[in-house]
């Protein structure tokens, strides 16, 4: 099939080059000409475990382009994906839906024959009409263009395991049985015909399933921070814990990993953007306690910094600490909303001289925290450190023998934000090692 996938970012550019993968001929759009122009020489312009593999290889065959011409992707094919970014809204919890509508508002003069849009951005639940008034006032093609809701569910540093091999598909029509579903249906052809759960349903549901799905995400791990802030004042484990609920499958393990919590560019925005459409819709109530989980989120932070001073002897002015980690989760560059840049940032503005290093987010970070000291080697990092944080749990940095650092740092002081290191190994190699929320 020829298709086009609007918008190639993170989710957009991992979706071409998988359904290019899948046999599609496609083209991916993007308003960012130094995007355009990374992905057309097969480099994803930022870092996605083996992306650029898939980049190089269907571009090379021809299957996979990219542009910044609306006209051109309008003219190619019936289908269109769009993957434009919905962040939040500055000061305010609600989605900025500018991108999205700017696209359709785009796209929609140039398509002159049949189409489908199919939307992939995560949005409030009643965005879909919105995007069809646009198309009927605007497409020359008028009712012949239908709008499908496919809402994403890819987990970045597994974008493309997950998108070829999704846990279900969600597909969300206007009508039953409507042209739009025969054409979505054919281009995932490969993944249904894979057994993958596939549920079409309406505009409203396939909306609303994005923004629940990260709600219960967000809810489950701020429910295990929760417990871990019970078990530091009661004296308890939270590992423990954490495993001994996980073996109710009804539970489970995943998703439950106790720590500094969420970040990134989905699950704060998503949870915030759903609050502030069911204050729209009058369902407000239902959705409060999403307020607490960010709460119990944010608090995670602050109890960084505050352990971080404690370690300190309660000072932490002019203080030098290390920290391990910029991106928002490992396996990602991608420091929207991290947790580790945000304590960074605080223990910064309390007069700390903060160093940071990260394998991949370093040029990220950089541009948004100029504020703070960034160097490439792990190691070098510590040199003279009082204090060293491990905010975001790359399997490098857990490798490290910590035995090859302790000599290099003012005090050899370990906090553990995310629960990876082996304190045994750390403790014996001479550091004095604290955990968030642990004994
Ligand atoms: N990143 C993820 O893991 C993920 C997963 C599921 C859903 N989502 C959702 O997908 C959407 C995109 O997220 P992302 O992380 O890829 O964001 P992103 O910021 O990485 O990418 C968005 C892209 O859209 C482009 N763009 C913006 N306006 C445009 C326009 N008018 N025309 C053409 N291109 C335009 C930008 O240049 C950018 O490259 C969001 O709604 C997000 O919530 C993201
Ligand atoms: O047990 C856990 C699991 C995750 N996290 C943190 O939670 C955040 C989000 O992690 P993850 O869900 O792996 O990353 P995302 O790539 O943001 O993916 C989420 O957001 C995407 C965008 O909407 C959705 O598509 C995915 O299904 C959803 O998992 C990260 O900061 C993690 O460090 C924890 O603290 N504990």
């Amino acid at each position: 099939m020829k298709l086009t996938v609007i918008g190639c970012g993170y989710l957009g550019a991992t979706h071409a080059a998988c359904m290019a993968e899948l046999g599609h001929d496609v083209i991916g759009m993007d308003a960012d000409m130094d995007k355009v122009h990374a992905l057309n020489s097969g480099k994803a312009p930022f870092f996605e475990r083996d992306l650029d593999v898939l980049l190089a290889k269907h571009t090379a065959t021809g299957r996979l382009k990219f542009t910044t011409s609306y006209a051109e992707a309008a003219a190619h094919g019936a289908l269109h994906f769009i993957g434009v970014g919905t962040p939040q809204r500055a000061g305010e919890d609600a989605y900025d839906l500018t991108h999205l509508f700017s696209a359709v508002r785009q796209l929609a003069p140039r398509l002159k024959s049949p189409a489908v849009v199919a939307v992939k951005s995560t949005v409030p639940v009643g965005t879909a009409p919105r995007v069809v008034k646009i198309l009927k006032e605007f497409a020359p093609a008028g009712d012949e263009v239908e709008v499908a809701w496919n809402p994403e569910f890819l987990r970045e540093s597994f974008a493309i395991e997950d998108t070829l091999r999704p846990d279900r598909l969600v597909l969300g029509f206007e009508s039953e049985r409507s042209w739009a579903e025969a054409v979505l249906r054919q281009c995932f052809g490969k993944i249904i015909e894979a057994g993958t759960p596939t549920i079409v349903t309406d505009w409203a549901t396939a909306e609303l399933a994005k923004a629940s799905a990260n709600s219960f995400l967000a809810t489950k791990i701020s429910f295990i921070n929760a417990m871990a802030e019970v078990c530091a004042a009661a004296g308890a484990d939270v590992g423990q814990l954490a495993d001994i609920l996980g073996h109710d499958a009804r539970i489970g393990h995943r998703g439950m990993r106790p720590g500094l919590g969420f970040g990134g560019g989905c699950l704060p925005k998503d949870i915030r953007g759903f609050m502030a459409r069911a204050g729209e819709l009058g369902a407000d109530q239902a959705l409060t306690f999403l307020r607490e989980v960010d709460a119990i989120n944010n608090r995670q932070r602050e109890r960084m910094v505050d352990l971080a001073r404690e370690q300190l002897g309660g000072n932490l002015m002019g203080k030098r600490i290390t920290i391990w980690g910029a991106a928002f989760k490992p396996n990602t560059d991608d420091i929207r909303d991290s947790p580790a840049l945000a304590v960074a940032h605080k223990l910064h503005e309390l007069g700390v001289i903060v160093t940071v290093t990260d394998p991949k987010a370093l040029d990220n970070a950089r541009k948004t925290h100029p504020e703070l000291d960034y160097t490439d080697d792990p190691i070098a990092a510590v040199q003279d450190a009082d204090l060293l944080l491990h905010l975001t749990e790359w399997p490098q940095f857990t490798h490290i023998a910590p035995h090859r650092l302790a000599h290099r740092t003012a005090t050899p002081k370990v906090i553990d934000g995310r629960g990876t290191l082996d304190a045994d190994t750390w403790r014996k190699a001479g550091w004095t090692v604290r955990a968030l929320n642990r004994p």
